[in-house]
């Protein structure tokens, strides 16, 4: 494989590294990765996130392994449990979809090549979203958004932060409000990290203080990613993006959904059927990140701790596709749909 350089995920000179996001904001560890194991455990452990992120890494671990010799038999083991490490994000699947179909068809000395171009599409795809995105945000805008959706969930720019990053380059004098997103702060770990390096005015919140700005006219949209989008429009996104949408429709404010077509699901009917991820219950008794790990709950409280939740379809304004933006109408037409 060439080399290949994003943000948090890179192939150089024969080694395939991963920025450890669990060390964000504070320090920059590349951990090096060339088995499935520690592709997986990455993967589960969120050092490695991010819908489109964890295909293009399992993608580009079966082009590795592809080069270092390994046969079809363990091509296939290794895309199969690769596939399982996280349920929710439909992009893991599909990307391993897409590496099993060249590896029927081209066999295995394709893989690499396929990885190759399962990144750069990547790419393209977050530069097509904040295009199409960067055109619906009025100047001097207050954008909300959830979790973490930008160069550290993908091999481009993002997906929302992608569209917040086009709008703010574009001279359009944006404000972002960035939901810390409890349990794991990937907002107020990660988007802070990518708004400060990008020096994009923002104010960081904790989740419990969106209702009050949407109350007060302080946000104009609220912008999230996708981890699955099914057929009807339904999507789940880090869990919660739902009251984000309830609240935002309650105040009429644009809830927009960004999100790359390797994150639509047309075999899935509606979100109901979207498997939700359950977490670890230490996740929630407490935090941990590059400061160290404090608990403040008792050791045994029980816990709910799903990673995402769905939000219908009927709560979003619109859909900020890579090939096109939907609204409603076009939705219920069954756009998503496969075929
Ligand atoms: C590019 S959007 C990615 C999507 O993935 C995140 O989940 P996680 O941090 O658990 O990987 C979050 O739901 C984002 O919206």
């Amino acid at each position: 494989m060439q080399d290949l350089i994003a943000t948090s995920l890179k192939y150089q000179q024969g080694t395939l590294s991963v920025l450890d996001q669990h060390q964000l904001p504070d320090k920059e560890v590349w951990l090096a990765c060339h088995s499935v194991k520690s592709m997986v455990d990455m993967i589960k452990k969120l050092q490695i996130r991010g819908a489109p992120l964890i295909g293009i890494g399992a993608s580009l671990l079966l082009g590795y392994l592809a080069e270092q010799g390994v046969d079809e038999n363990g091509l296939r083991e290794a895309a199969a449990t690769l596939r399982a490490a996280r349920p929710t994000a439909v992009n893991l699947m599909n990307n391993m979809d897409s590496m099993l179909s060249v590896l029927n068809t081209q066999g295995v000395g394709a893989l690499p090549k396929e990885a190759e171009r399962l990144f750069h599409e990547d790419i393209a795809l977050c530069d097509a979203m904040a295009s199409r995105g960067a055109q619906l945000i009025k100047p001097n805008s207050h954008i909300l958004t959830h979790c973490n959706t930008g160069s550290l969930a993908t091999a481009g720019v993002g997906t929302a932060i992608g569209v917040i990053r086009a709008a703010h380059d574009q001279g359009k004098n944006i404000h972002v409000y960035v939901d810390e997103t409890r349990p794991l702060l990937q907002g107020g770990r990660l988007t802070t990290w990518e708004m400060g390096k990008f020096n994009i005015p923002h104010t960081l919140i904790c989740d419990n203080m969106a209702a009050l700005l949407m109350r007060d006219g302080k946000v104009d949209y609220v912008l999230v990613g996708a981890d699955r989008i099914a057929a009807n429009g339904d999507f789940a996104n880090k869990v919660g993006t739902y009251a984000l949408a309830v609240i935002a429709h309650y105040h009429k404010i644009p809830f927009y959904v960004v999100a790359p077509y390797t994150t639509v699901d047309p075999e899935c009917p509606e979100g109901s059927m979207i498997p939700i991820e359950e977490r670890d219950a230490a996740e929630v008794r407490g935090v941990s990140g590059s400061f160290g790990a404090v608990r403040w709950s008792p050791e045994d409280t029980p816990v709910f701790n799903p990673a995402f939740d769905v939000t219908p379809a009927f709560l979003v304004t619109g859909w900020i596709l890579d090939n096109a933006v939907y609204s409603q109408d076009e939705i219920h037409k069954g756009v998503l749909k496969r075929g």
